[in-house]
Formats: structure tokens, C-alpha cells, sequence
């Protein structure tokens, strides 16, 4: 399990073999101990090298030996040996050091990588803290708060990180055993005390229990996060129905009606769930593909979790008749209003008594959908998230005349799709859309002042988005945005050269993505948006001078001085006015909880997880900081109105700024008057 050999004369080279990861078993530990004390006891070995067979180091404990008879040598003792060792050990790390193999490499006096490994204490994960010397040594290594952060997330690094933070000695692109053979060989003699990384002193930080906190911080935003989550389930309504006093309907028979991407997603899922489902679509060449793409998917799907694919459950038609006799429908037509209307009408004339009326908009008013049918209660939201299969929101809209019954069906239907459901309330964009709203608009509006795409998507990187809203917004698609805004009457045509109005409808207004549109820019999707992707579909963001030209062009014609902006504005005008409409929904009773509002931002738009939510986040960082910060921004800009602070935000603060979980006693006074 472990084998000696002898190179280049005189370095004793131990090759953990235990496939297909090397992990420590029983055997391999005492391979490692024996191989080391004849390594150690062998006059013609000057330097040991720890590595592992195929490619890979070694990926920790082995967990099926875990229980409480554990047999073998303990690993304790066996990494005390290496690092006492009188010769240099160096440890040659490939493809895997996790666990107990990254605190094997810890006890080596050097640690080689390529470039290609992954590193991590993934314990955490295994609900274990790494007991081989992990907590003890890397925090002298690397410092206290990036050990806590390694420690308590289980994160697996890249070899470069590892570099960066001082975790391995060198990185190689090349045969990793040569490089770390070469390098034992250039140690050979060197003293070795100040290489045994447990005799170093543990670092000092004057600011301890503000590094502790804020990783105590980060706990609570996940606990917070896990109870939100079992929240959202016991939903409500204005009304006073709620989960507890309403009934869902047995959805057997569903159908989807459009097959584009989304309906094409939502016909999988269902098809998952083991719901029988009818595809409509009317357009025979768009039929046979979304036929195709479903069966595709589902077979990826079946192969991945080992369980046979649910093609069968799927019929597919391009007659909307075929709906004629399911208990459910999603639709999932294109996004205009006046096509939605028409379907509404059809599906009313043509389903049974009873069948519920679901539609996939994503900002549409649901009350104008409900009003062409003839049972507008049987009529809510199911807005869905791409990829419709893979995303775990589901925001369940309930419209003025929704019955309990159709928001619990609707409900229990996610639930069985595996989905986190949320119900809220019909108001423009429903919760998530209308968050972003401002939230895009303070982007544009920095553009403008002197940021760069660049600098703003840094910031809410660094925050923990896993792309900052111009990443996004190019994944998503520029088109998506541009169509609604000339639908509303805001987007108009911009040129080369005239004049540029920045109010509009009485506030201000960036044409900045609507000039990126006017360029045929959409995003990913056409090789340009914000970022340049090489070719349409590209996925690798580059920075592009066009836009830093466009945008000089642009203040020029405007006659606005950029100037310097920092990471704290980005984040504060960007988050903080996401928040502020989080509270006026609140205020206004389309969402009955901030930990709707969380699970819709963690779930559905990439809110970093560790900071809890929106709702959450403010409670953290001070309501009362929220207020004066808006209260600052909204004076130097009197005519963005998202800028200003809501009633509940004063109202909260005046109340001594409860924290997130008692917010509902104030929500719910306000409510009540509403
Ligand atoms: C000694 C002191 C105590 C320390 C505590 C610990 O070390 S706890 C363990 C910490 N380590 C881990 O959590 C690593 C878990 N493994 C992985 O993350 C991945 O397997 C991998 C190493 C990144 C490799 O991923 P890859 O996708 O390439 O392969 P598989 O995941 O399919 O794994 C291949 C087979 O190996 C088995 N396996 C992997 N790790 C372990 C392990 N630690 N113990 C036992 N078995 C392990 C895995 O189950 C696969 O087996 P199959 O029979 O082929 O399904």
C-alpha cells in the first residue's frame, strides 16, 4: 500500500498505492510508517519524497474505515515521525492532497504542486474537524483567518491559491515526482528546524476576536439560511389563507405549452418528478427539437443519479387540444402580454372544470391573465428559473383573485419538483425581478460616473456573487431588458450623435444597455455584450476597449467628469438599494417574510449563501447604516427615487433596528393598514 524506492542515488521515493485515490487506510498507513523508517534508518538516503501512484497524492482518510473499532496504526504518531524526521521530506503533491492527505503534506518540511491539484480539509463536509494536525498547522502556515476560512467551509483550492497563501513551496506545470526528486536533492543537509511547521509560533493578530466574529457571522447567515429555507414552506397570503388552512389539489397530469428553453426545462422537471406530462408546441421544427432536447436531458440525468429516464411519462403535441384533460398547466409562451392573453382565453375554453392555470412570466401583470379566463382563481404564477430542471427557485405568484387551493397546489407541486418554493405577491418583476431592477440601474448609473464594468462586477465578486451584474447581465442576455424597456416606452433610439435625455418619465435614466443593444451587443450570445466572449456562445470574459471607448464617448457627450470610484460605493449603491425595495415589497405586502425575500436572493440570484440575504445582510450591517447611507446617496441624487429610503427601513430603525427574525411585527402592523 505503500511502496520505498530508491532515485537519483540518494532520495528515498514512498509512493502511496492504494487506488483509486490513495486514501489512508489501515494498510496504507503502516506502508507509510514502515517505508519511512527504512528511508530513515538508511545511511545512502540523504531526502525523502511522499507521493502518490496515478496522478494523485492522496484524497484522506478512507471513510469506509470510519466507526468505532478503527484498526491499524494511528496516523497521529506516523505524521509525528516525518516532521521529526533528520532528513528533508518533501512532499510531491498531483491531483488530490484532501483531508488527511493535505495534513500528510503538512508535516513534510516542503510541498511541491502542479499546477492541476486540488487541496483542501474538506472534514467540515464529512461533519468532522481535521484531527491529523490540520487546525494546528495551518493556521502557523497560513495565517488564522485563511485557515478558518478553509477549515469551516471544507473549500478545495487551486494549486495557485495554495501558492498565493504560502500553503505549498512551488507549483509545476511539469512531472511533479522529478520536480520534487530535484528539489529534495538541492535541500540535502540543510537544517530542517525551521522547515517543521509545528515548532513555529501560532501568528499573532492584535484584531482575534474581530477575525473569530466574522466567521461566527458567516455561521449564523447559514443557520439563518437553513431555517429560512423550512420557512418559505409555511407560506401566507394577504388574506389570512396560509399553508396550514388550504388544501392542494393531486396534480397527476400536467402539461407545459411552449418549448422553448424554459418550457423545454420545466417539461424535465416534472417528467422527474414522475408528474405525466403533455408537451405542447405548435410549431412542428421547434417540436422536434424541444422532443429531442428533453430526451436528451433526461437521459443525461438518468445516467448521472442511476436511475432510468422518465421519457415515457411525456406525450408531445402541437394541438393545444391535447391539454383537454390534465389537472395543470404551465405556460410558457413567449413574454408578450397580448400572446399570453389569447393562450389564457384558449386554455379557459379548452381544459376541464377545475384545471389550474399556471404561467411561467416572469413580470407579466397575472391579473390581466387571470381576467381572460373564465375561473380567474384558478389562475398563479409558476416562475421558473433557467435552467428550469436545474434551478432550485420557484417563486409561486398569487394573483388578487388566486384561491388558497391554487397557491397550495402550486406549491406542493414545487415542492415534488424538487424546487425551494416562494409565495409572493403580483407586483411588477413579482419579488427577485423587481430587486434587480435598481440594483442594475445604480450599475449603469456608475458607468457613468467613472466605474467600469470591470471594477463593479470586482466588487460583487469579492462580496460573493459568483458574477457581478455585467457578467450576468451578458449571460442572461441584453435583448431580454432592452425589449421591456422600449415596451414601457423607455428605450429609444440613442445614435451616433443629437442629444441624450437622462430623465425620463420623471426620473433619471441610463440608455447605457441600450446602446450596447443598438451595436447588435446581447451578451454570450452574440460574442459581445459588456465583455467580449471571441464568438457567439463564447463563455470566457475578456475586457474589451470598445466599451471603455464607448463609455468615454459617451460622458463626453453627456459632459460628466468621471471620477475615481471605490469597491465600498459599488457595493453600497448597489446592494443597498436592492435592499431598499426588498423593504418597500415588504411594506407593501407582496412578500409576507424577509425570509422570502433571502430565499429568493440565495436561491434564485446567486446572493452569496454565507451572508444570509438581502434582508439578512442589512440586519447585519446596521439598518440604521443602511438608512444614513441611502439617505446619503438619495441627496446627491434626488432623482432616483430607488435611492430613497422606504417607510419600513425609518420605521424599523426607529424601532431600535430588531433583528430580521422579529421584523414581522412591524411588517405585519403595516400590512394590516394597507
Ligand atoms: C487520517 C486523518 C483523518 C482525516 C479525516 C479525513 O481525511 S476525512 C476525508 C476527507 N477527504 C474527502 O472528503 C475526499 C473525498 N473524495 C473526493 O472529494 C473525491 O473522491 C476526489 C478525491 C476529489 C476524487 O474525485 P473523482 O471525481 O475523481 O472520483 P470519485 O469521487 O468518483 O472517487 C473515486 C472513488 O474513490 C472513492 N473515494 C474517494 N474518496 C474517498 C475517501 N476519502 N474514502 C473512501 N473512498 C473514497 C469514491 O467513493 C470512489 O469509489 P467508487 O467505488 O469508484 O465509487
Amino acid at each position: 500500500m505503500a511502496q520505498l524506492s530508491y532515485v537519483s542515488g540518494s532520495v528515498g521515493l514512498i509512493t502511496l498505492q492504494n487506488p483509486p485515490v490513495n486514501v489512508l487506510s489501515a494498510a496504507t498507513r503502516q506502508g507509510i510508517m514502515e517505508s519511512m523508517k527504512k528511508a530513515l534508518n538508511d545511511p545512502k538516503v540523504k531526502s525523502v519524497v511522499i507521493c502518490g501512484q496515478n496522478g494523485v497524492f492522496c484524497a484522506g482518510a478512507d471513510i469506509k474505515e470510519f466507526g468505532p473499532n478503527i484498526s491499524g496504526p494511528s496516523i497521529v504518531p506516523l505524521i509525528y515521525d516525518i516532521e521529526v524526521a533528520n532528513k528533508p521530506v518533501v512532499a510531491a503533491i498531483e491531483g488530490s492532497a484532501l483531508g488527511g492527505g493535505l495534513e500528510l503534506a503538512l508535516t513534510c518540511h516542503y510541498r511541491i504542486a502542479h499546477s492541476k491539484t486540488r487541496l483542501g480539509l474538506p472534514e467540515v463536509t464529512l461533519g468532522l474537524l481535521p484531527g491529523a494536525g490540520g487546525t494546528q498547522l495551518l493556521p502557523r502556515l497560513i495565517g488564522i483567518p485563511a485557515s478558518l476560512e478553509l477549515i469551516t467551509t471544507g473549500r478545495h483550492i487551486t494549486a495557485a491559491e495554495a501558492l498565493q497563501l504560502g500553503l505549498v513551496d512551488h507549483v509545476t506545470q511539469s512531472d511533479t515526482v522529478d520536480s520534487a526528486v530535484k528539489f529534495a536533492l538541492s535541500v540535502e543537509g540543510e537544517p530542517l528546524d525551521s522547515r517543521r511547521i509545528s515548532k513555529r509560533p501560532c501568528p499573532h493578530l492584535p484584531d482575534l476576536d474581530a477575525v473569530f466574529e466574522a466567521v461566527m457571522q458567516k455561521a449564523r447567515a447559514l443557520q439563518y439560511s437553513f431555517f429560512a429555507q423550512r420557512a418559505v414552506g409555511r407560506w401566507s397570503m394577504p388574506s389570512g389563507a396560509s399553508w396550514n388552512t388550504s388544501k392542494a389539489r393531486p396534480v397527476h397530469r400536467a402539461a407545459v405549452l411552449g418549448l422553448g428553453t424554459m418550457g423545454r426545462g420545466i417539461t424535465v422537471a416534472l417528467a422527474q418528478a414522475g408528474v405525466s406530462v403533455v408537451a405542447v408546441e405548435i410549431q412542428e421544427k421547434q417540436l422536434n427539437e424541444a422532443r429531442e432536447h428533453v430526451y436528451a436531458t433526461l437521459e443525461r440525468g438518468a445516467q448521472q443519479s442511476g436511475v432510468s429516464p422518465s421519457c415515457a411519462n411525456i406525450t408531445y403535441s402541437h394541438d393545444i387540444q391535447a391539454v383537454a384533460d390534465v389537472d395543470l398547466v404551465i405556460e410558457a409562451v413567449l413574454e408578450d402580454l397580448s400572446l399570453k392573453e389569447k393562450v389564457f382565453q384558449q386554455l379557459s375554453a379548452i381544459c376541464k372544470p377545475g384545471t389550474l392555470l399556471c404561467s411561467n412570466t416572469s413580470s407579466l401583470d397575472l391579473n390581466c391573465l387571470a381576467s381572460q379566463t373564465k375561473n380567474p382563481e384558478l389562475v398563479v404564477g409558476m416562475h421558473f428559473f433557467a435552467p428550469a430542471h436545474v434551478m432550485k427557485l420557484l417563486e409561486v405568484v398569487y394573483g388578487s383573485k388566486s384561491s388558497p387551493e391554487a397557491v397550495a397546489t402550486a406549491m406542493q407541486l414545487g415542492k415534488k419538483m424538487g424546487k425551494i418554493s416562494v409565495a409572493v405577491g403580483n407586483c411588477r418583476g413579482f419579488v427577485g425581478n423587481r430587486m434587480l431592477k435598481p440594483y442594475i440601474e445604480q450599475s449603469y448609473f456608475l458607468l457613468e460616473e467613472g466605474a467600469t464594468p470591470e471594477l463593479v462586477d470586482k466588487a460583487l465578486e469579492e462580496f460573493g456573487f459568483p458574477m457581478g451584474v455585467f457578467r450576468m447581465s451578458d449571460l442572461s442576455g441584453l435583448d431580454v431588458g432592452w425589449r421591456v424597456r422600449k415596451e414601457d416606452g423607455l428605450a429609444e433610439p440613442v445614435g451616433t450623435s443629437g442629444q441624450i435625455t437622462r430623465l425620463r418619465g420623471g426620473r433619471r435614466y441610463s440608455p447605457l444597455g441600450d446602446i450596447l443593444c443598438e451595436h447588435g451587443r446581447f451578451g454570450q450570445k452574440t460574442g459581445l455584450g459588456w465583455y467580449q466572449y471571441g464568438r457567439p456562445g463564447g463563455r470566457v470574459a475578456k475586457s474589451d476597449p470598445w466599451v471603455f471607448n464607448l463609455l468615454e464617448e459617451y460622458r463626453a457627450r453627456l459632459g460628466l467628469t468621471a471620477r475615481p470610484i471605490d469597491q465600498q460605493e459599488v457595493l453600497e449603491r448597489c446592494l443597498y438599494s436592492l435592499i431598499n425595495e426588498g423593504l418597500c415589497i415588504l411594506e407593501e405586502g407582496f412578500a409576507s417574510s424577509p425570509e422570502d425575500i433571502d430565499v429568493i436572493y440565495v436561491f434564485g440570484y446567486g446572493w452569496p449563501k454565507h451572508r444570509g440575504g438581502p434582508m439578512f445582510y442589512a440586519s447585519m450591517v446596521g439598518l440604521a447604516t443602511v438608512l444614513e447611507r441611502l439617505d446619503h446617496y438619495y441627496r446627491s441624487n434626488p432623482d432616483v427615487p430607488s435611492l430613497k429610503p422606504c417607510k419600513l427601513l425609518r420605521q424599523l430603525v426607529a424601532s431600535g433596528s430588531p433583528p430580521v427574525h422579529k421584523w414581522k411585527e412591524i411588517t405585519k402592523k403595516i400590512q394590516n393598514r394597507l
